[in-house]
Order: C-alpha cells, then structure tokens, then sequence
C-alpha cells in the first residue's frame, strides 16, 4: 500500500509529555535514552547544517542550561560536539541555573558530570552572575537549553535574567534546543523569550514553534529526527506541518483527457471601485491553480475596464448576470476579494449560501467573512480572514488569534462548520471535523496587497477542480494546498522578481501547479 502523503507532525507540550510518558513504560525508552538521543541528534543536525561555524579551532561555546531534560539536551549536544572535535572542551562553558547534587541521578546531572569531568569550565548563574555573564558575552554560539516544553507560563526568575543577558548580545549565534526558552503552548505577545538564530526542533516538533506570536523567536527551525518510533508519535499528534512538496500530493492531479468543464469550474464575485486589482488578481488565481474555466461577475461600472485585457476569464455584468447564466453550474464559487460590505451584496451571498447547503464549494473572502458573520454554514465552505478579520468574526482580540490559533480555529470551524484559512506569516488551516495543519510561511514577499485575493482564487481554483473528482470534496486538502502553493510561489517569484506584484505570484504558482498536477497520466500517481 502506498503511504497516505502527510505533512510532519506538530505536538502541544501535553501530548509531548504524554509520548514520554508511553516511549518509557511501552517502548523501553526511558528519559536517559531519550535525552541522549536527542542530544546527538541536535549535534548532527546542527554542525551538518552550520559547518561553517565549526571552522574556527578557538570557537568559544557556551551552554545556558535550566534543570530540566531541556538542559540536559543542550549538554548532551555540546558533549557530542566536543566528542566530535568541533570544539575543545576547554574552550566550553556552562552556565547552569542549578549546580546538581554529587548524588543526584538525571539525565542533566549526567550530562553535567561528564563535561565537568572533560574539562568545560562551569557557573552556577545565582552564585557566580558576573563570571556567567561574561562566559555567555563572550561565546562565538550559545546553545538555549534554560526551559523546553517543562515552562510553566511565563519565563521568571535567574532563566528570566539569562534570556535577557542573551538576547542582549547581538554578535554570538542563538541555537535554542526544542523551541527557544519561553515559548511555549500559551506564550502571548509580551511574554519573555529567548531570539534564536535557529531552532533545533527535537522531534515530534512542538507547534509552539508556528504560532505566529512565537513562530520569529525560533529563526531557521531544523528539525531533529530519530528519537521516537513513527508509531509512537503518529498516535500522539493532532496537528500537522504541510509545505508544498507534501501537500501538492494530496490533490489529484488533471486528467489528459479533460477539458474545461472537468477540470472545474469557477465563479467570483469581486471588486468595487477602488478594489478592481482584487478581482483580477483573484480571477487568476483560479487559473493558475488550474480551474478549467474561470468566470469573474463584477460590479457595471467595473465590468468593461475588467473585460478588456482579462484573458480565459469570462467577465459578466454582475448588476444582472445571474450564477449558472454562464452556461456552466460552478464547481465552486468565491466571494469577497475587494468586494465592499454593502447590503446590496446580501441577496448574492444568500444565493450563493443556498448553493453551498447543496455542496458547491464556496470559498469566502474579506468583505463576504464580514457580511456572512450571522449565516449557517453546511460544511461545503472555507473562510480565508486575517488577523483582524478572524477577531471581528470570532469577537476574540487579535491577540488571542495569533497566539493560540489552534484551540481558536478549532473550536470555530466545528461550531460554523467551516474550513478557516487563518492567514499570517504562519498560516493555520482547521477543519470542522477537527482536523488543524499549519504552513510556515515567513515569506516577506507575500506581505502586500493581493497576496490574500490571490490566495482566495487559488483556493477556489483547487476546490473547483477537485470537486469534480469527488463531489462534496475534501476542502480542508484544498485550503492546505492553496496554503502551501501561495507560500512556494510567493517565495519562487521572490527569487526571480525580488517585490513583486501578486499577478507575478499567480505566474510562479501557476507553474508550480501546472508542473505538480499537468504532468501525469491517470492512475501513475494518485492510483
Ligand atoms: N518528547 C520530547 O519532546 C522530549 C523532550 N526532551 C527534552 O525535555 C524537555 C522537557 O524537559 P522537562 O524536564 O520536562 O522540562 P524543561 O527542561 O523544559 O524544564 C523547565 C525548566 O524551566 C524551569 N521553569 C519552569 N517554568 C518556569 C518559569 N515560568 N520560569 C522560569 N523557569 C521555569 C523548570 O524549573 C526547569 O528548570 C523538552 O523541551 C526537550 O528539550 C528530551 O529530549 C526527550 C524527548
């Protein structure tokens, strides 16, 4: 049997305790091992990924090391990287929160025994805070190790201070273990966190790390693997990273035999005066995701300017145009892009809502999230806000929604029966029957007008045509790959185009669409 494709899986620090909890008294895995491997693990990772750094003979490290299993970790990790020759051992140091007791026996007082006995030098922080500072002020690389997923609320006290001594050196590279110290589960905007330079994400990674309000403090993430079994974590994770190599797989491809109408078909409701840009840019985003046939209704006054020059869009009055006079039933339907929240809007909404209780896809956008606050969903539709839509439309404070999306969208999409793209730097996907994925986006050319209209059209675009296949389809799938392609396009137009215009981004995905699904053959991928 084929492997079902999947993104990677994203753990809270409950369930990460509990995987724990199960790798000792099922897997024989107890926190020795695992602190070991993990460890090791992050060494590997790290001088692999930085070889760089390790080119320098006089490479100062220092540990910051809490007396959990997180600062256990970093230990292990400097031990390997001292094993390995990568560094000396009496160029190390480690600034450690609490010196263990001679009889104690956990990972961390291992740890700290053996790189005591190898001849790293180390400070207690409460006893010895200038010898420390100046241990840490004068790393070439500091390894984060002062609190994992063991933080409880908010950074306090002597790993408080430490952070903040960190954060304030601006010459040495951050490596944080697990996630930087300070994130965690609840973290909000304002609470202390350590700035990493990158972040060695100890497997199953925790989805602090993607929260939006966090996801900055941890830089490059590198993922860790090879602690627990597959299994093991497959049973513990609910949420799951997606980028686009993975979640293009999860959407069927075109056939060689198709034509417009079975590759999907697309209606969009968009623009206003002042907005026109929105309805283009949406329009063709449809196309690029690979709608067959793509018809775009706007306002009178806007229709002529929009017809000329609008490619395979169909472009209609829509003061008069009705859905389906098209000559085509869309597959799906979109509404919202620059759209304008008057109530003349309203009766298209409702229509377009009636089409939805009967299955049509209906992706809403913008000003449509807006005017449909007060309908009832029936499953067949995907909700595309913002920060400060998602707040109106939840009655939460932008705040909440960046720090806790998961519990938010979740709790949101069952009780509207929705799937919600939150739309962030960190983009964050649920489903109503409970399924949530994040895609990591930190794509600064993405942050500019249309990004989020053209997003909105490639939703649609993949609704529409994998509607087709599967009527009543999987549109939690689609909003995750319409999420994933906004982000690989955004970042390939980048490369070629540095700031762009968001119709140069539909150009890249329609690329990396067409070459993910125009290219086989029935039954050679998706089979
Ligand atoms: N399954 C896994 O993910 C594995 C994780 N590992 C590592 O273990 C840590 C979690 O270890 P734990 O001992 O439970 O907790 P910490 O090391 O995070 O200890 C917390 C540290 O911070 C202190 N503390 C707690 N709250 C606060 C606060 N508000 N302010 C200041 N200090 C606080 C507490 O006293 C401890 O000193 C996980 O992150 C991984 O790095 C293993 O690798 C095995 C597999």
């Amino acid at each position: 049997m084929k492997p079902v494709p999947r993104g990677e899986i994203l753990v809270s620090a409950e369930q990460a305790k509990a995987l724990d909890r199960e790798a000792s008294s099922s897997w024989g895995l107890d926190p020795f091992a695992l602190v070991e491997a993990a460890g090791r693990a992050c060494a590997g990772v790290f001088a692999g990924t930085y070889p760089g750094l390790f080119l320098n003979p006089g490479l100062r490290i220092a540990v910051a090391a809490g007396s959990g299993n997180n600062g256990a970790d970093a230990m292990v990790m400097l031990r390997a990287l001292i094993l390995n020759g990568h560094a000396a051992a009496e160029n190390c140091s480690l600034v450690i929160s609490r010196v263990p007791g001679e009889t104690e026996h956990t990972p961390g007082s291992e740890a700290f025994r053996a790189l005591r006995a190898m001849g790293a030098a180390w400070l207690p922080w409460d006893t010895r805070r200038e010898d420390s500072g100046k241990a840490l002020e004068s790393a070439d690389l500091i390894i984060d190790g002062i609190a994992g997923t063991g933080l409880r609320d908010r950074l306090r006290g002597d790993p408080l201070e430490m952070a903040g001594l960190i954060n304030s050196l601006e010459n040495s590279f951050v490596v944080s273990v697990d996630v930087p110290s300070g994130c965690g589960d609840t973290r909000e905007a304002d609470w202390p966190v350590i700035y990493a330079s990158a972040t060695l994400a100890v497997e199953p990674v925790k989805s602090c790390l993607y929260h939006p309000v966090s996801r900055t403090a941890a830089g490059h993430i590198l993922p860790v693997t090879g602690i627990f079994p597959k299994e093991l974590q497959e049973s513990h994770g609910s949420t799951y990273l997606w980028d686009w190599d993975a979640a293009q797989k999860i959407i069927p491809p075109v056939n060689p035999d198709d034509y417009k109408y079975t590759r999907g078909t697309v209606e969009i409701r968009a623009g206003s005066q002042g907005s026109a840009g929105a309805a283009r840019i949406a329009a063709r985003g449809a196309q690029a995701a690979g709608a067959g046939l793509v018809r775009l209704l706007a306002d009178r006054d806007l229709y002529p300017i929009l017809a000329s020059g609008s490619g395979g869009v169909m472009v209609d009055d829509g003061d008069t145009a009705l859905s389906g006079d098209g000559r085509f039933t869309p597959d799906a339907m979109l509404l919202g892009p620059g759209w304008g929240t008057d109530d003349s809007r309203l009766p298209v909404l409702r229509r377009a809502l009636d089409a939805e209780s009967r299955g049509t896809a209906l992706v809403l956008d913008a000003d449509a999230i807006t005017l449909s606050r007060d309908f009832e969903f029936h499953g067949s539709v995907i909700l595309t806000p913002h920060a400060g839509e998602l707040a109106r439309y939840a009655g939460i404070s932008k705040e909440e929604a960046l720090a806790s999306p998961g519990t938010i969208l979740a709790r949101l999409s069952r009780e509207k029966k929705a799937v919600i793209i939150f739309k962030s730097h960190v983009t964050w996907i649920s489903s109503p029957d409970g399924r949530l994925a994040a895609v990591d986006g930190m794509t600064p050319a993405l942050a500019a007008g249309g990004s989020g209209d053209l997003l909105a059209g490639l939703c649609a675009g993949i609704a529409g045509r994998t509607a087709k296949r599967q009527p009543r389809g999987d549109l939690f799938s689609a909003a995750v790959a319409a999420a994933a392609l906004l982000t690989a396009a955004g970042k390939a137009a980048a490369a070629d185009s540095g700031f762009c215009d968001p119709l140069t981004i539909a150009e890249a995905a329609a690329k990396l669409a067409g070459a993910a699904w125009m290219g086989g053959v029935r039954g050679q991928r998706h089979g």
